[in-house]
């Protein structure tokens, strides 16, 4: 089943003259969107732009001061969470919202039926969830536990639950942030497949050759006001940065500057995972006065245990750390400053976690 031209143009959300203003400050200033049938949107914007306010008045968890959404041409009642699901939109969270030790058809089911039903079996769910698979090329056993799921996995039941739920428009917010390259080319399969069926698609993200690869059109959010709409095949990433940030985006030159002496190395070191998180295993690594080193990986594979090992809030369990050619006699916060490093986290408004020892 494909949609005929006529269906293409049909709006299935609209959203018309959006403010929501905290105290002084306008977070949404009088933002208009509007999505077609079968279309992929692009909602890009950098940090503080307005996106999340922008998804969370759709989705009823704010009411907007001015504006109105319409969904499949009816207005949605204000501040009412329920109303968008029951009309037929998904959102897919970019931290997913699955019961860990429910199997993949629990976590789809839940909240659909009464808890009872649950445990009288799930035949009839567990068939459609598997047609469902199959259609949007979704792969997922219907019957294993949500805790043994890879990360990708899980998005794919998360993607399925909105499908169960008949959303017919799926909000993503930024899907690919925990994905690694193979993932994320199956992830843009099932999108592909999902529009040429007649769903609809906002795909927000910030990763601007993934737009260009998956969207049919960009709009550009910033301090809260839509400040362009662009057709995909009409823009380029570089036009779509500058848009975002208001400005030129300065050329990347390549760095001329000849590395010096280490002045910060790790060998073979290990740290203790911490919360599910993975800790660092056998790591060795040398930074070098007049070097940028960059670190490549999915989020979820050591990145934060590192980021935390540098600032001092964690220390080597096996291994050694060295600064300066040095091996300092305790490792803290304290002594990673006093060494002159600084750390710029990943989530500003989140607190630092405690030192695990020192
Ligand atoms: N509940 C709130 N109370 C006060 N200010 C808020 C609230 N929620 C958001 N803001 C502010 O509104 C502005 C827009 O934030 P919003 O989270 O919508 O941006 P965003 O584009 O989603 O950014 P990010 O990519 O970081 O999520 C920011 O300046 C933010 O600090």
């Amino acid at each position: 089943m494909s949609i005929s031209d006529k269906e293409a143009q049909e709006t299935v959300l609209r959203l018309d003259g959006i403010t929501k203003r905290f105290g002084a400050l306008t977070a949404n200033d009088s933002i208009s969107l509007t999505l077609n049938r079968g279309e992929i949107v692009a909602l890009l914007g950098e940090n503080g732009a307005g996106k999340t306010t922008l998804m969370n008045i759709l989705f009823g968890h704010y009411t907007a001061d001015e504006g109105t959404v319409e969904v499949f041409g009816k207005e949605l009642p204000p501040g009412r969470p329920r109303a968008a699901l029951a009309a037929g939109v998904g959102m897919v969270h970019q931290h997913f919202t699955l019961a860990e030790h429910l199997s993949v058809a629990e976590n789809i089911v839940l909240g659909t039926a009464p808890l009872f039903r649950l445990s009288l079996g799930l035949g009839a769910a567990r068939q459609r969830i598997r047609t469902l698979s199959e259609d949007f090329g979704l792969k997922v056993d219907p019957d294993a536990r949500v805790s043994t799921l890879s990360v990708g996995e899980k998005q794919r039941v998360e993607i399925l639950k909105a499908l169960y739920r008949n959303a017919r428009i799926l909000i993503l917010d930024e899907p690919t942030a925990v994905l690694t390259p193979q993932e994320t080319d199956a992830l843009f399969a099932t999108l592909k497949r999902a529009v040429a069926i007649g769903l609809s698609i906002v795909f927000i993200s910030h990763k601007l050759h993934e737009v260009m690869a998956v969207a049919d059109r960009c709009v550009v959010l910033r301090h809260g006001k839509v400040v362009a709409e662009r057709k995909t095949s009409a823009t380029s990433a570089r036009e779509l940065a500058s848009l975002m940030v208001g400005g030129d985006v300065p050329e990347l030159a390549p760095s001329t500057a000849k590395p010096g002496r280490t002045i910060f190395a790790l060998r073979n070191v290990s740290t203790p995972d911490r919360e599910g998180a993975p800790g660092l295993k056998r790591v060795t690594l040398e930074l070098k006065a007049g070097q940028i080193t960059g670190l490549a990986g999915v989020s979820g594979n050591g990145q934060a245990a590192l980021s935390d090992l540098v600032a001092g809030l964690a220390s080597p369990d096996q291994g050694s750390l060295h600064v300066e050619g040095t091996v300092p006699l305790r490792w803290t916060p304290e002594a990673a400053v006093s060494a002159g490093i600084a750390r710029i986290p990943e989530d500003r408004p989140r607190p630092a976690p405690l030192p695990t020892s020192a």
